[in-house]
């Protein structure tokens, strides 16, 4: 560390905290260690009493914590995420937007794997809001060599970016609701109100909503009419499990839709089946969506709304992370549910 006159410190790295005390209003940290001094700092230094300040001496080829942070920050956050400011050294990293969170976990091992970098996150394939928090970047010592940083963008390189958050897209969804109790008025029905709830918080339109009895042909021709309507997201409730009446499954494979699984390692939500009709994702929700406040539906949707495809490896490794531990007060996506 050199001795420096205050006044030409500007632009220079504090080697030490600087205390200030105020008899009877304030006592305490008036400027850290690590801290780049700025041309406003210098009044309150003279004040502080400190006419000369120990200046911490960068080595060439290193570079200060806040400029490191600010530069990982460049080179991790993709489309919709954005940065603050670092504050000792720290960036949070934020949405812009509401959508789907993704994060490439092994682009993000490899660059905490170089050591002296520390880039924490939620989990990635959930739903964030504007400004919600995805996670935090600092490199460890107070300067690091400009390589690792070097090297942290090899790592990036030509690849898709570690972070993003992709918009949710507007979709015309249609919705069947099956059982014959239902439609002929022996009960009300429950479930076609949750899944307007649903889809409202993706600000998307329910095009259509019918009422079938338990019948093959007629769930069916339902699923198709909905399709040739244009729906973009067809939903068809109940009947999904292994009554002589749960005819939902085979109605929509008899639609010759793709079937991409029907059973989900996810409970609840274990009956659940996912499929496209020519491109069009197609729903078979069992009655716990109904009745649960979250099950596999709500792991799966975001990504739907998110416009990505869903392939069967997608909804197989669902299984870890797959049990709901039903809280009193759920707290989902800020849970463990639904991160595989
Ligand atoms: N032997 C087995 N039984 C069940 C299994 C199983 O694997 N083997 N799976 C269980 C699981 S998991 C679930 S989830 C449910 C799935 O139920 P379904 O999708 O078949 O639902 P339904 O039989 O059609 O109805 C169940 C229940 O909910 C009422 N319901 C249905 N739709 C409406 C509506 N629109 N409004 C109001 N109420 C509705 C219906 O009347 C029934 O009481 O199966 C387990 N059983
Ligand atoms: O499909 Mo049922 O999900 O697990 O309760």
């Amino acid at each position: 560390m050199k001795v420096v006159k205050t006044e030409e410190a500007v632009g220079m790295v504090l080697g030490h905290d600087i205390t200030e005390i105020v008899p009877g209003a304030f006592k305490g940290v008036a400027f850290k260690k690590g801290h780049v001094i700025k041309s406003e700092d210098i009044e309150r230094l003279l004040r502080i009493g400190k006419e000369h300040i120990y200046i911490f001496e960068m080595k060439e080829n290193e570079i200060h914590e806040d400029e490191a942070a600010i530069s990982l920050g460049k080179l991790v956050c993709g489309e919709g995420i954005h940065f603050t400011e670092p504050r000792e050294g720290k960036i949070n990293i934020l949405a812009k937007e509401k959508g789907l969170l993704k994060i490439d976990r092994d682009l993000l091992d490899a660059v905490n794997d170089l050591g002296d970098i520390c880039l924490a996150t939620i989990h990635g394939n959930r739903s964030i809001e504007k400004d919600g928090l995805i996670g935090g970047c600092r490199v460890i010592p107070l300067t690091i060599h400009k390589e690792k940083i070097e090297s942290a963008a090899e790592i990036l390189k030509d690849k898709k970016p570690m972070l993003q958050v992709k918009p949710f897209k507007r979709l015309k969804t249609a919705v069947i609701v099956t059982g014959s109790e239902v439609y002929k008025g022996r009960i009300e029905d429950k479930f076609g109100p949750v899944i307007e709830k649903k889809i409202a918080a993706f600000d998307s339109e329910i095009i259509d909503k019918t009422i079938v009895p338990d019948e093959l042909d007629v769930i069916k021709d339902n699923i198709l009419k909905c399709k040739d309507m244009g729906a973009e997201l067809i939903i068809v409730t109940g009947g999904m499990s292994v009554d002589p009446d749960d005819k939902t499954p085979g109605a929509i494979k008899a639609t010759g839709a793709d079937i991409i699984a029907y059973g989900t390692p996810v409970l609840p939500g274990a009956m659940l089946l996912f499929a496209y009709l020519d491109g069009v994702p197609v729903f078979g929700l069992p009655g716990c969506v109904m009745f649960a406040h979250t099950t596999a539906f709500d792991i799966l949707l975001p990504r739907v709304f998110a416009g990505e495809k869903i392939v069967r490896k997608d909804i197989t490794r669902m299984g870890y992370g797959g049990q709901c531990l039903k809280c009193e007060v759920c707290t989902f996506p800020n849970c463990h549910f639904g991160k595989y």
